[in-house]
Formats: structure tokens, sequence, C-alpha cells
């Protein structure tokens, strides 16, 4: 398809606007999403995210805005252009009565009518998603990991050139979790680009060059991960073991210029850091100053968790 051939980043959705009734899910979202990019969506639960995907595969309508795939106008009958995107849905959906190597060939068969042609593809899928062993069993014999391989193998056999994936590690095996983003990642490699939504921040830091985040139907942040938590005051968080700890050792390490809280429960000391310098000879300094006894100290950079809370108001997971 020439279009594959233009200048424009691989997705623009520009000032979309989608109401239900009178609620606005979609307040003129825009998203770009470049050639080759792993691109991460993350939002807390009815943020907008499924909407904005449904809204950029033409599945819902919408009231204003544009979606723009490979430099083409998407709507619901771009059928050149959809052949060129795979997407891998939240839910499982397969047919039960059709065995693995049927099912990834009838999807494949969407998109290449040709039976020749998809054989070949078919058996690719297979190889790639490791269910050799598995091609003739029934969807209600497989694991949930096994199920979430088969739910992208139909997704991708077509060899699409941008794929969605939405939360396709929910529920699965670390094993399975751990193949899932290997496989991604060879995608990406292999040169799809690739926009993934999941709750698991570790796994977005893991595998997405830029990450998005939004909430009430429009982008609040965009960046890489160091980028991201750049945007935030956020430092890191010590962790201190303490059975005697004093009300005015406490004042003091909340005194501390580092020191955006520290809270103490009676067993632990943790302090929530400024952005900067490591320091943790201020707080080591008021504990031995103050004669608290303390066992094991800790210290981790800030995460993404941390960044989505400032930014939010709240935690990714449920
Ligand atoms: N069919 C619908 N009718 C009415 N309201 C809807 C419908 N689908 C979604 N919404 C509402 O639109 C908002 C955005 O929902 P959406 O499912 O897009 O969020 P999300 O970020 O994908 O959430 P989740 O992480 O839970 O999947 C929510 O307030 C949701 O309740």
């Amino acid at each position: 398809m020439n279009s594959l051939l233009t200048e424009e980043p691989a997705l623009r959705v520009s000032a979309l606007l989608k109401r239900y009734g009178d609620m606005v899910a979609l307040d003129h979202f825009n998203l770009d999403v470049r050639r080759g990019e792993v691109f991460g969506l993350l939002g807390p639960n009815g943020s907008g995210k499924s909407t904005a995907i449904n809204c950029i595969l033409s599945l819902l309508t919408f009231e204003s805005g544009t979606v723009r795939i490979f430099g083409q106008e998407m709507t619901p009958t771009s059928y050149d252009l959809k052949r060129h995107i795979g997407v891998v849905p939240q839910n499982v959906a397969v047919f039960n009565e059709l065995s693995v190597q049927e099912n990834i060939d009838y999807f494949c068969s969407l998109y290449v009518p040709k039976k020749a042609e998809r054989n070949d593809l078919v058996e690719q899928a297979i190889d790639f998603v490791g269910l050799d062993d598995f091609r003739k069993f029934r969807p209600g014999k497989l694991s949930g990991g096994l199920l979430r391989r088969l739910n992208i193998a139909c997704g991708i056999a077509h060899q699409p050139d941008l794929i969605f994936f939405d939360e396709p590690t929910v529920a699965v095996d670390p094993q399975s979790r751990n193949a899932i983003l290997d496989g991604i990642e060879h995608l990406n490699t292999q040169g799809a680009t690739v926009v993934y939504t999941s709750h698991y921040m570790e796994e977005v830091e893991q595998i997405c060059t830029r990450i998005m985040i939004m909430d009430h139907g429009h982008q609040i942040a965009l960046g890489t991960s160091e980028e991201l938590k750049g945007m935030v005051d956020a430092g890191e968080q010590v962790t201190v073991e303490t059975l005697d700890l004093e009300d005015s050792a406490l004042s003091q390490i909340r005194a501390l210029p580092l020191a955006q809280s520290a809270d103490y429960d009676g067993k632990e000391l943790v302090i929530h850091c400024r952005q900067g310098e490591h320091n943790l000879q201020d707080v080591l300094a008021v504990l031995e100053s103050s004669g608290t006894s303390y066992g094991h100290l800790t210290s981790r950079p800030p995460s993404l968790n941390d960044v989505f809370l400032e930014l939010t108001g709240k935690e990714l997971r449920d």
C-alpha cells in the first residue's frame, strides 16, 4: 500500500470527541504513535483507553475528530488499511468449536483470502506463539496462558504493521507472560509498530519506548519512562525497620529538606524523598543522634507507579 511509504506517523488521532449519552468519554483526545514504536497507553479504570482503541479501529462511532493510520483516514470501510492492522483484545475472542489451527486460519482468512498464502502465515503464527504441540486442541482444553497465546496468534497471523495489544498478560503464568513480552519485542524488531495497554507498570517500563498517561478521556502526560519520572517531584523511597522511633526524631526527619513525607506505623518508617541527590546520610544522622535503633534499611528509586499516582491521584491497579 503506497500510503505506508508516507512520512505520517503510524497512528495519528486528532481531537477525538466521544460521548456516551451526556458523558464525555474522550475529550478531544490526541495521540501520535511513531513508526517502529512500542507505545504504552496507561490510564486508571474508566479513563477511556478501550473507548479510544475502539474508536481508532472504527468499532465505535464518535462525535468528531479524525483517525489516520499510515497517512490514511480510518473509516469502517477502510478494508485495505485493516489488512495492515492487528488487534489482540483484552478478552480472549476465539471459537470454541474450532481447533487452535482452525481458529488462527479463520482470523487470518479475514485479511488473506488465498488458502495457499495463508497456510504459511498460519504455520508462522503457530510457531511464533509456541503452540505447535496444541494445534489440534480446542480452546477449552488450553490453560489460561496458552489461550492468551492463541488470542495473540489470531491477532497477528496476517502479519500486520500496526498491532494493538489490550492487556494481553492479564491472569497468565509468569512463563507465558515472559513469552508474550518477548514475542511483542520480536514483532517490533521485525518492523511492527505496537500500541500496548496494561495495568502492569513493570511491563510497560520494560517494553515501551514512549508512554502516555491518560485520564478523564484525555492525555495527562507523555514521554519515555525517564521523562515521565522527571515530570513529578517523586524521588527515592527510603524504608527503615525500627521499633523505637520517638515523635521528636520523626519530626526531625519530616523537617529534612529531602523529605516529601515520612510515615511511621510503630514498625516501619517510610520516607518519600524529593527528586535530587541521594541523601541517606541525613536520615541516618537523625537516627544516630536520637539514639534510634534500626534493622533493615532500603532505598528504591522512583517508579512509574509513583508518577502515575502523583499525576492521576489513583493507583493503576484495581
Ligand atoms: N457502552 C457504554 N455506555 C456508557 N458508558 C460507557 C460505555 N463504555 C464505557 N463507558 C464509560 O466511559 C468511560 C471510559 O470507559 P473505558 O472502558 O473506555 O475506560 P478504560 O480506560 O478502558 O477502563 P478499563 O481499564 O476499566 O478497561 C467510563 O466512565 C465508562 O464507564
